[in-house]
């Protein structure tokens, strides 16, 4: 057969809905340029973000359970309608451990993107969720990747009952780091927290980036939309960008608490970290028929991207 005979094999499709871990339904995504992410119809969870030289770019624990009812451990899952124990909900409430079902007549959602990598998906309470949180509403998540290799995720709750609700909400972003003691998160300095670890009690950040050297577990209040990871040994920044999401979550369980968990490895925490774009502090109110909308966009940079050197002010102000 000569060159001019060889068939180019077709394209793989930007989005296909393959088989996960213990047969689980994911949607497999793809950009052209060589990007991919992967979304579990269980949690409607982000489980893996790949760059265009195929490096994930998030942390999912070697020991995650990829079986309801526990929630997969990494990656980006959605809490909702409760964050953590703020109320009376299961911990980080229910979204995170249902099944979603690809939503095949999303309603219209404007894009900037001419890329063809995206997902939409949708969440409406069983009968047996109405008895543990008695509000009806549809939850519209796409999950798209951006030409450049972003990941945009769109998060759209329709409240379509006949009285008001209030929830909490969190990405629970897992980023996948090099050491976490070579990490730096700017954006959140001199900015109040509730810390998580003493009582939810309120405190202010000191003036100098965030660094870790011990467990972290605060939600900063009214951050800025543009938060950045700087992993100094991977020369790579993650830029959060953000929408409709006041607080950020800043997670890391450290020895002690990754060793109590069954879905985490002794020694993973070296190589994560969360940051949760959120909207805790001030609960989101829907009256029927409202809808809200929360959006968090990640890019990730090498560091050398913003002029040879890690200067955060930089990257916050986009170079
Ligand atoms: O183990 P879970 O339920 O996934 O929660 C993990 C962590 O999630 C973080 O968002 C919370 O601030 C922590 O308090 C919590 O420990």
């Amino acid at each position: 057969m000569s060159a001019a005979d060889k068939v180019a094999p077709p394209p793989l499709p930007p989005a296909e809905l393959c088989t996960g871990v213990h047969g689980l339904p994911k949607v497999l995504l793809r950009e052209s340029r060589g990007s991919s992410a992967e979304v579990y119809l269980y949690g409607g969870q982000v489980t893996s973000w790949k760059n265009d030289h195929g490096e994930e770019l998030l942390f999912v624990s070697s020991k995650a359970i990829f079986k309801p009812p526990k929630a997969i451990r990494g990656g980006i899952p959605i809490c909702f309608p409760q964050f953590a124990n703020h109320g009376s909900l299961e911990q980080h409430g229910f979204a995170r451990n249902r099944f979603w079902k690809i939503d095949n007549d999303p309603a219209p959602l404007p894009t900037n993107s001419t890329s063809k990598a995206y997902v939409d998906l949708i969440f409406k309470p069983s009968d047996e969720d109405l008895k543990i949180w008695p509000h009806s509403f549809e939850f519209r998540l796409r999950v798209a990747l951006g030409p450049g290799g972003d990941l945009m995720l769109t998060s759209r709750i329709r409240n379509t009952d006949a009285k008001p609700f209030t929830f909490t909400f969190a990405y629970h972003t897992y980023f996948s780091v090099s050491d976490i003691s070579e990490v730096r998160v700017e954006g959140l300095e001199t900015l109040d927290y509730l810390d998580n670890l003493q009582n939810k009690e309120r405190f202010t950040e000191q003036g100098d980036a965030l660094t870790f050297e011990s467990e972290v577990d605060k939600v900063y209040l009214s951050t800025p939309t543009k938060i950045a990871i700087l992993d100094h040994e991977k020369k790579r920044t993650f830029v959060i960008r953000k929408d409709g999401l006041p607080d950020a979550v800043v997670w890391n369980p450290w020895d002690k608490k990754a060793k109590a968990m069954a879905d985490f490895g002794d020694d993973e925490y070296k190589h994560m970290l969360c940051v949760e774009p959120a909207s805790i502090e001030k609960p989101i109110t829907l009256k029927p028929g409202e809808e809200w909308r929360g959006r968090q966009e990640l890019s990730a940079v090498p560091s050398s991207y913003c002029s040879g050197q890690l200067d955060p002010r930089k990257v916050l102000q986009g170079c």
